[in-house]
Order: C-alpha cells, then structure tokens, then sequence
C-alpha cells in the first residue's frame, strides 16, 4: 500500500532515544500505528518495551525523538495531558482502588471524563444518570457486572487486570497501552482477557506489551519486535512467525 492511502496514524512515535545515564536504554526506536487495530511491541526482557511506553504516554518523555499523537506532537506533554487528549495506560502492577466497589471503580473513571468536559456534579442529574448507565455498560462488556457490588481488592487477579481495562474505557480513549495484561493469570482469565482486548478495537486502539506469544500471534493487526532498544521486525503475525531474524533474536529463544 502506497504512503498516500494509508490511514492517519494514531501513533506514530520517530527516532525515540531514551537514556539513563550512560546507558541507552532506546536508540531511535520509531513505530507507527494504525487507528482501530491492535499492535504488539514485544522483545525479550530489558528490549526497552517499557521504557518505550514510558516514553509514548510521558511517564518518561525521550531524550530526542518525536511521538505524535492522533495528528498531534505530544512529545513533551505531560502525562496527565495525553490523558486528556484521549492515550490510556495500564501498568504491569494493578492501578485500581481496593477498597471501592467494581461500580465505584468504573464510576469514578466515567466522571472524570465527564468532569474534563465540563461537567458539574450538583446540577447535572441527568448526566449522572448518564454516568451510571455507561458504567453499567462497562462492566457489561468487561464481563464484571455479576460482581459491581464486590470491593474490587477482591477480585481474582484476572478480575481486576478486567477492571483496569474497564477504568481506562471510561475515558473513552482513543489509544489504550497495555503492559503485559495476561501476566500472572490463569488460562479461563486469559482466554476472557484475549477476547475482551480483540473487542477493543471496534471502538480505540491497542499497543500492547505481552509475553504470552500464542496470544500475541492471534490477536494482533501488527507486530513489532524490539532488542536492545531497537527495532528488529515490524509485520504482521503470520511473517512475524517466519521471520528469521525474530527467531534468532526472540522467539528461538522461546521455543
Ligand atoms: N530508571 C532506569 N534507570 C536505569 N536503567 C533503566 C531504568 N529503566 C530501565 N532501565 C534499563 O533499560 C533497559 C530496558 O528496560 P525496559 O524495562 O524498558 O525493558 P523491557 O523490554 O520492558 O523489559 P521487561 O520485558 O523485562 O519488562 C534495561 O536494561 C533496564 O535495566
């Protein structure tokens, strides 16, 4: 396909350097995304694979490079902002709040959305009406309504990876960055967790980070393989599969 009918990325991060001291964790890493599709980074450890999202959603802007986002530099934009303008993340430790209910967790990422755009708790009973009934529909669709009124501290491991998910939807982000969704959890929880993130893409997009390879492989639009800071493959699945140099430098080691 020719640059012209491609569609507008929704990422596309060019020539990203990271460094911690000396140590150059990324060294020009770049990746482009396509809108309503998921995308896997993955590498073994030490790749950069986090330092990349770090870099992408500002928890760690770059030392050089550029990162647009949905048409827009956001290189140096604080985190809280690329929130705002519509970039979701979750980490690889659970980011919920334990003691709240499932409803409240949902429901407090709804309002914040709402609050950005203008929102005013006293005087809006219909619109918190509105706040219930997609919250509702949240944990509908991430397969947790059953368990709304459960503190959510309790929830199995694969329940609360759910819940996060759920929280970020709330938002009703444009791009969602996924770190390692499936780790820790047992294989009903992954089965659950790997349709709930193919769904996503009907409405947002998906970079992923993931360990589980048969997951990635099946899931995914588009694979990029990272080692040592840099890119080494960028495809889709099935040449990623046969991809020599992928075997020799990743999955070789995997088999
Ligand atoms: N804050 C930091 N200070 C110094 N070195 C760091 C820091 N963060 C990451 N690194 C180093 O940068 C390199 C890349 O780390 P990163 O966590 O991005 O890799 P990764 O591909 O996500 O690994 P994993 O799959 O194990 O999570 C590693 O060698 C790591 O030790």
């Amino acid at each position: 396909m020719s640059e012209q009918l491609l569609p507008r990325p929704i990422l596309q991060a060019e020539n990203i350097c990271v460094q911690f001291g000396e140590f150059h964790a990324l060294s020009g890493m770049s990746l482009r995304m396509n809108p309503n599709s998921i995308h896997a980074l993955i590498g073994p450890n030490g790749a950069g694979k986090t330092s990349f999202f770090n870099a992408i959603s500002g928890i760690r802007p770059p030392n050089s490079g550029t990162v647009t986002f949905d048409g827009r530099i956001v290189t140096k934009m604080p985190a809280h902002e690329r929130v705002h303008q519509g970039m979701a993340r979750s980490f690889q430790v659970t980011n919920i709040f334990p003691t709240l209910t499932v409803a409240e967790n949902i429901r407090l990422a709804v309002q914040a959305r709402h609050r950005r755009e203008g929102w005013v708790f006293w005087r809006s009973p219909a619109v918190r009406r509105d706040i219930l009934e997609e919250a509702q529909l949240i944990m509908e669709r991430i397969g947790i309504a059953s368990r709304a009124g459960m503190p959510a501290g309790e929830l199995s491991h694969g329940g609360q990876r759910s819940l996060e998910i759920g929280m970020a939807l709330g938002g009703r982000p444009k791009l969602i960055c996924l770190d390692e969704p499936l780790a820790g959890m047992g294989i009903d929880d992954v089965q659950a967790t790997k349709e709930l993130i193919l769904g996503l893409k009907a409405d947002t997009s998906v970079l992923l980070i993931e360990h589980n390879m048969s997951v990635v492989l099946s899931i995914s639009d588009r694979v990029t393989v990272m080692v040592q800071g840099k890119k080494v493959a960028e495809d889709a699945p099935t040449a990623i599969r046969k991809n020599e140099a992928v075997m020799a430098a990743y999955l070789g080691s995997q088999a």
